[in-house]
């Protein structure tokens, strides 16, 4: 089951198309990395497709009534910052509005605290968290929401390692339960290991969709990141290295 299409989405920035004409699905059972230099449109592609900046082209999330659309889809934005001295609890509570009162006893919060490994913070207060913990609170949150398809912008940035991989096992779990996961990724051996699909974006454009070893050619990591990689197949799985730059 389709849970996001894009046709012919175009985000244009002043005069600048920064997401360029990009069409795609993504299904149930997904979890997509979605890779690029900095400045090649991920976040405006993520926030088009959500509707959150004007665009050219139909995203099918879009052009849901608001209240259906935070039903359809949960987004992490690339921001940490956590404005409230709120409890853990009521902040990641604040996931679970669209479906009705914001409950910090609703067993989908005591879920998405458990997943993101917070049962312990759940009466600290958010502010006075560190700032990879605060990072681990907002997915949390996104998570309470339990919609089908999760949007998540640089979700693993400023995570410690056990917290990085913890979190792609969680999006890889939901994505074998049935939800569609898309979230920006910088680190590619992570993207690599977890994810189910890569989307690759250049310049705006969208310019290799398919499974992790497909997309990380030795051609794209040149043309697009300007670096060379070690790719190899382990007893737990495919591991990708970057090593060095091309130019
Ligand atoms: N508010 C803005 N006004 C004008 N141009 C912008 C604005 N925000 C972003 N851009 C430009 O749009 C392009 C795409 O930016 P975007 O934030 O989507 O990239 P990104 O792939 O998410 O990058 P990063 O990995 O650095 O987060 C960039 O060239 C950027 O300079």
């Amino acid at each position: 089951m389709t849970l996001l299409s894009l046709q012919n989405l175009t985000v244009r920035r002043g005069q600048c198309p920064v997401v360029d004409d990009v069409s795609l699905t993504v299904s149930r059972g997904e979890f997509v990395g979605l890779l690029g230099p900095n400045g090649a449109g991920k976040t405006s592609l993520l926030r088009g497709a959500l509707g959150l900046l004007p665009a050219e082209g139909r995203s099918s999330l879009a052009s849901l009534p608001p209240l259906a659309r935070a039903r359809a889809a949960a987004f992490l934005p690339q921001g940490r910052e956590i404005a409230w001295p709120v409890s853990v609890e009521v902040l990641v509570a604040l996931g679970r509005s669209p479906h009705g009162a914001a409950d910090p006893t609703d067993p989908a919060v005591n879920r998405a605290l458990a997943r993101m490994g917070l049962t312990a913070f759940r009466q600290r207060r958010a502010t006075e968290l560190s700032g990879g913990e605060q990072a681990r609170v907002l997915i949390a949150r996104a998570l309470a929401q339990e919609t089908p398809l999760l949007l998540a912008d640089e979700p693993v940035a400023g995570l410690d390692p056990e917290a990085q991989i913890r979190t792609m096992q969680v999006f890889a779990d939901l994505a074998a339960e049935g939800h569609g996961v898309v979230a920006a990724i910088h680190d590619l051996g992570l993207a690599a290991r977890h994810c189910s699909r890569l989307l690759l974006i250049h310049r705006g454009r969208l310019v290799a969709d398919g499974p992790p070893r497909e997309v990380l050619t030795d051609a794209a990591l040149a043309e697009v990141f300007g670096i060379k990689g070690f790719h190899t197949e382990t007893a737990d799985g495919p591991v990708f290295q970057p090593m060095g730059l091309v130019r």
